[in-house]
């Protein structure tokens, strides 16, 4: 009992996924000829922007908690082929930014929203096109996050420019063992070589028709969605800010072009983008100054946590049918885990917690009521050893009168990152008073109160009840004294009887290993074995 309560208090949670490192490079080869452009006055093309009503761009800071937004792209600015050019220099001018910084955050953003849709278990294969500008420049670091990312990217790069900024991206490649592949090596048909296309051919300072060699390249973009019903599976593309071939402002006004399944609009979309019609459309380019904002009124959405991107325009219509993953992961042979189920618990436990993941305690909790009747609930689980798995709740909850109908109870984790998941099952009992005292002090003030507040799983008739309670006592209690817990909130803790540890395998052959309590002569002891997936 003594040692679930140390965990409970010592034990520490990483909540926040930790924000890529923001990548510094101090060379500037740009000559800036930008510092005069800035000015407050109004711009004669505003009326291409939509007019903000409450401003959803947020600059300071960000909320942890946010949904990522889908926006229908009414609520949404887009830019000319001017504005974007003029932000561009205002940035890099009176605003202080190198073009290599924008590049690396530009390029970050396009490899995370690759990231976020085609994952790299499916998708590992990808060519990166880049054109000769900076939406060029914009593939080559794209393609080296890809790259740690655990993607395998090709480059076709046919006009290198000699800047030492390009030149440091080509070489950071090569050093990483990225091929280079020329257009002469390139498949006629790009189906069968690559699962991800990136379009890093023009970006907004394109102008009249592509010329060679990208106009071949193009072609060949665009042949792959013709042969679509040829192929059994097509590359995806993926264009960097402009679809490659698209007018910056008209879009594929003659509707020949090519049709990308995702866009990352970079900075704020421009007007091309609105005539994007494929199911992916991100922003990215996470670094737009307020000043920038307010000159020309950019309604934009906010980026969700620490993410380089952010979905813009409606979610796509998925076949939730064909909505599957392929598990691939290590195998988890029983010559390989502990005899002691509750030490593979906490193996498996620290590995979650280190890979990153938000709440790694978060645990469902499956409850029968005395007419059998099932009940299934999230909860945070505070404490576990070979005595038991403990969790806080109100003990007058569903939860709690189902468990004093039939005090067992199933537990289940799941960890998606690591295709992982734990189900416990055993009988529960509800802990010490001491115990359950201990951890309600440990507590915010704010979530005692709120335990006092909750009368839990019964009817409230509206949310200002809660709160008008919640004020009351948050007054009360405003001089520091001690918040009493209340009689009916405390811990519960199983005692496992049967874990299972999954790990989630191709083609459905999954590992599964189940430890149960067996007795043998008077002793009890774990016994292994393996289930069919
Ligand atoms: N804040 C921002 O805005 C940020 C912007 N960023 C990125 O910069 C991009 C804009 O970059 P950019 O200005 O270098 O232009 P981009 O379109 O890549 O290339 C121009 C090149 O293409 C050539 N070219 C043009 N037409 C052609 C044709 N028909 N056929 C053949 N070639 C043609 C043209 O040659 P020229 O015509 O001048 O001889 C020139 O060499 C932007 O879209 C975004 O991706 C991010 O990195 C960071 C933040
Ligand atoms: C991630 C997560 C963690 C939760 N943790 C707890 C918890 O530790 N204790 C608790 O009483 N409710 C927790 N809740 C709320 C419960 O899921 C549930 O709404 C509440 O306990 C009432 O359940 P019941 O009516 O079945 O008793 C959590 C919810 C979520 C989504
Ligand atoms: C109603 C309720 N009670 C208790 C908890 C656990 O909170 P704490 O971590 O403060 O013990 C949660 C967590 O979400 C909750 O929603
Ligand atoms: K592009």
């Amino acid at each position: 009992m003594r040692s679930v309560m140390r965990r409970v208090t010592t034990m520490t949670f990483s909540y926040f996924l930790q924000s890529p490192p923001l990548p510094t490079s101090p060379k500037l080869f740009f000559s800036p000829r930008q510092f005069s452009l800035f000015s407050l006055l109004p711009l004669p093309n505003q009326r291409f922007i939509t007019p903000s009503h409450s401003s959803r761009l947020r600059l300071r800071g960000f909320s942890t908690k946010s949904i990522p937004k889908m926006q229908d792209s009414g609520a949404v600015s887009y830019l000319t082929h001017r504005e974007a050019a003029e932000i561009d220099e205002t940035l890099m001018g009176p605003l202080g930014f190198t073009v290599d910084q924008l590049m690396e955050l530009a390029g970050l953003s396009v490899a995370t929203s690759i990231a976020e849709v085609y994952k790299p278990s499916e998708y590992s294969r990808v060519l990166t096109i880049c054109g000769p500008g900076n939406n060029g420049g914009d593939g080559l670091v794209a393609a080296r996050h890809l790259h740690h990312f655990g993607y395998k990217p090709s480059i076709c790069y046919p006009k290198r420019t000699a800047k030492s900024l390009y030149t440091g991206l080509v070489t950071q490649l090569g050093s990483l063992s990225v091929p280079f592949v020329s257009v002469d090596d390139l498949p006629e048909d790009l189906s069968n070589n690559f699962d991800v296309i990136v379009d890093a051919i023009f970006g907004f300072s394109f102008h009249g028709a592509p010329r060679p060699p990208f106009d071949d390249l193009i072609r060949r973009l665009m042949s792959l969605q013709n042969n679509e019903h040829i192929v059994p599976k097509r590359p995806v593309i993926v264009s960097v800010d402009i679809p490659s071939g698209w007018h910056v402002e008209e879009g594929d006004h003659e509707g020949g072009g090519i049709k990308p399944d995702m866009l990352v609009s970079l900075t704020a979309p421009k007007l091309c983008a609105k005539r994007f019609c494929g199911p992916h459309h991100f922003l990215g380019g996470r670094f737009v100054p307020p000043q920038v904002a307010e000159k020309y009124k950019l309604e934009l959405p906010s980026y969700p946590g620490a993410s380089m991107c952010v979905r813009i325009g409606k979610p796509p219509k998925v076949d939730i049918s064909a909505m599957r993953v392929n598990y691939v992961s290590p195998e988890l042979l029983e010559d390989q885990v502990e005899t002691d189920p509750t030490l593979q618990f906490r193996k498996w436990f620290d590995e979650a917690v280190a890979s990153g993941l938000r709440e790694t305690n978060a645990m469902a909790l499956s409850t029968t009521n005395k007419d059998r009747k099932p009940s299934s609930r999230m909860v945070l689980l505070k404490g576990f050893d070979e005595n038991g798995f403990v969790w806080f709740t109100n003990y007058e909850s569903k939860k709690g009168s189902d468990l004093s109908e039939n005090p067992c109870a199933a537990l289940l984790f799941y960890w998606e990152s690591l295709n992982r998941q734990v189900r416990i099952e055993g009988p529960v009992e509800r802990i010490s008073e001491a115990e359950s005292e201990n951890y309600y002090h440990s507590r915010p003030r704010g979530s005692q109160i709120g335990a006092i507040v909750s009368k839990q799983s019964s009817v409230v008739p509206g949310r200002h009840v809660l709160y008008d309670e919640y004020e009351e006592l948050t007054i009360k209690y405003s001089d520091g004294s001690v918040i009493p817990k209340p009689k009916n909130w405390g811990g519960f803790r199983l005692k496992p009887n049967l874990f299972e540890f999954w790990q989630g395998q191709p083609s459905r052959l999954h590992d599964r290993l189940q430890y149960s309590l067996q007795d043998a002569n008077g002793n009890s002891g774990w016994i292994i074995h393996r289930l069919a997936p």
